[in-house]
């Protein structure tokens, strides 16, 4: 009789899986490629703020349509890392490596990065609102670079509103000011105004660390609605949070992922010991 083949593909497999146990300093799963498509990669990021390194070698690939959350103890260098990626660290730090996105590196010298930072929007983790109307607040970002009529301006605010799940409370107040808004709303306004850019990828760091757990479990909610037409890439504290809403998590520690993994991997069984023990709550 003949032999099924997968036996072996599992041997080969669980080969990998041994070699990589011979390594527990770090731990990198990347998605397949024949099965699932990246949005954005990173090849041996390193950022320094003046002589001090603050990351060192970060390779992280990251799915489309998913959500991936980074974490570790603070000064871990995740904010470094994502501010990175549509390169908001210039001026402040020297950012080495690639950051890999539809064929470019985003991190080369020529790329005009107003144009990078429209495929990739950033949110923070203070809701951030110009002192403008909610409406002006969509759509000053918008008529920076580009003249739109009254009405595709109209569209762009309302669709930007409904999917930040904003509409419904404010489509009759559009011209208050944006500064009545609660934390909440005023974080969801924000996650508006990065939509209304049409972005592929949406950055976000700490989005409900200033929020209460209502107001945090909404914008949960709302980001796992996002994820079905935006990559998003996440800072958290909140390893509850982390285990929620993410697909990929990715572990920092003293300026090194350690390890990237599933999400359910990291949190149940995680292959490197400091991950085990960050997650366990044992230090940070
Ligand atoms: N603008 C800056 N200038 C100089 N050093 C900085 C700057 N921003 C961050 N650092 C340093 O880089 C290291 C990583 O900081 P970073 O904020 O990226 O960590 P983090 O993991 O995001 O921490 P937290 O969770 O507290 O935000 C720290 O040692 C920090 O002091």
């Amino acid at each position: 009789m003949a032999k099924s083949k997968t036996p072996a593909i599992n041997y080969v497999k669980d080969i990998k899986k041994l070699i990589r146990l011979d390594n527990p300093d770090s731990y990198i799963s990347e998605p397949d490629p024949a099965r699932h498509e990246v949005a954005l990669k990173t090849e041996n990021v390193s950022v320094f703020y003046g002589d001090n390194q603050a990351l060192t070698d970060a390779n992280l690939a990251f799915e489309r349509f998913k959500i991936t959350t980074l974490i570790g103890a603070s000064g871990s260098g995740k904010s470094t890392f994502l501010r990175s990626l549509n390169r908001m660290n210039d001026g402040v730090a020297r950012v080495t490596g690639k950051i890999m996105y539809r064929g470019l590196d985003l991190n080369s010298p020529d790329v005009d990065v107003y144009e990078v930072r429209r495929h990739i929007g950033m949110v923070f983790q203070m809701p951030n609102p110009f002192a403008k109307s909610i409406y002006n607040n969509i759509a000053f970002a918008l008529t920076q670079r580009k003249k739109y009529s009254k009405e595709q301006l109209d569209e762009i605010v309302e669709s930007a509103l409904k999917q930040a799940a904003l509409w419904d409370q404010v489509k009759d107040d559009l011209q208050k000011s944006a500064l009545e808004l609660s934390g909440g709303q005023a974080q969801r306004l924000v996650i508006a105004r990065a939509l209304a850019l049409k972005p592929d990828i949406l950055l976000m760091d700490e989005p409900t660390s200033a929020l209460d757990p209502k107001s945090t479990m909404q914008i949960e909610e709302t980001m796992m609605e996002l994820k079905k037409k935006y990559t998003i890439i996440v800072v958290t504290h909140n390893m509850q949070q982390a285990a929620r809403i993410g697909d990929y998590t990715a572990f920092f520690h003293l300026g090194k992922v350690i390890e990237f993994d599933l999400t359910r991997k990291i949190f149940t069984r995680p292959k490197v010991k400091l991950t085990d023990d960050y997650v366990s709550g044992n230090f940070g």
